[in-house]
């Protein structure tokens, strides 16, 4: 569980993040949804340790980054997995060599255990033939197989995807949306998903947190944001024709 009291973030005179509260919880894909310039890059980053907030503070089950000491703070980085916005695979090494590679990086591990290793988060994935190919010889969808088998590679406590679908068709876009959420559920993890894609947050958002101009503006699951009158949210998520028809069946559905 990751616990955020009231952070704030300016770069210069530019106060970015203005006092944001929440509770993203374990075992659940929370998104983070919001407009282009929001602050949802900026909050993720936070999370994670890359930028610190300015005031208020980030609790990742108990630990407040900016207290500890820099050998806890990698040990906590370990703990976190990391899904970034066009899979970002190396591409001269095979698909195997970059699921090992975080425990090349961090591990004592012999090779012949690194395998074994990627080969469970392989399959996990159910990419059981591509050890051997390159990130150009498999589809996009295959490529964010691959960075979700990585990111997942170290058994994280905690999941950050960066617009995982981007680029992929709507099909293949709902398959990894649900891979993401059984993987969360597997392995109790804290995942946090950076998201612009409406599908998601109608299939996967078990909490949705609706950030505008660096405010938290509302917060709440896929079944409340067909109920809320909040016009910030209904502008946003209902601004295409297919998802105000969307809304208006459930809503006559319930009715
Ligand atoms: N390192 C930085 N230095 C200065 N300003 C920054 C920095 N990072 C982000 N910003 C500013 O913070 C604001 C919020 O940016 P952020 O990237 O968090 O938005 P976003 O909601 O993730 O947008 P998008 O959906 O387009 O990715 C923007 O005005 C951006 O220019």
């Amino acid at each position: 569980m990751i616990e955020v009291n009231d952070i704030h973030k300016s770069f210069g005179d530019t106060h970015i993040l203005k006092g944001i509260s929440t509770v993203l919880e374990k075992g659940k894909t929370n998104l983070i949804i919001g407009q282009s310039g929001s602050g949802k890059t900026v909050f993720i980053k936070c999370l994670l340790g890359l930028f610190t907030p300015d005031k208020g503070t980030i609790s990742l089950d108990g630990k407040i980054y900016s207290q500890l000491s820099a050998r806890e703070q990698r040990n906590l980085r370990q703990d976190m997995g990391m899904v970034f916005q066009g899979s970002a695979l190396f591409d001269s090494m095979t698909v195997e060599g970059n699921v090992m590679f975080p425990l090349e990086m961090f591990t004592n591990q012999s090779r012949s255990e690194m395998q074994d290793r990627a080969n469970i988060v392989l399959e996990r994935v159910n990419l059981v033939d591509a050890h051997k190919k390159y990130p150009s010889e498999i589809s996009g969808g295959m490529q964010k197989r691959v960075a979700i088998a990585r990111a997942i590679v170290m058994n994280p406590k905690y999941l950050f995807c960066d617009e995982p679908n981007s680029g992929l068709d709507p099909r293949t876009a709902i398959i990894i949306d649900n891979l993401i959420q059984e993987i969360t559920k597997e392995f109790d993890i804290t995942t946090v998903i950076n998201t612009h894609d409406m599908n998601s947050v109608m299939e996967i958002g078990e909490k949705i947190v609706f950030l505008k101009h660096g405010i938290k503006e509302w917060e709440g699951t896929k079944d409340e944001i067909f109920k809320t009158d909040n016009e910030a949210v209904t502008n946003f998520v209902y601004s295409s024709e297919l998802f105000k028809k969307v809304r208006q069946m459930y809503i006559e559905e319930r009715n």
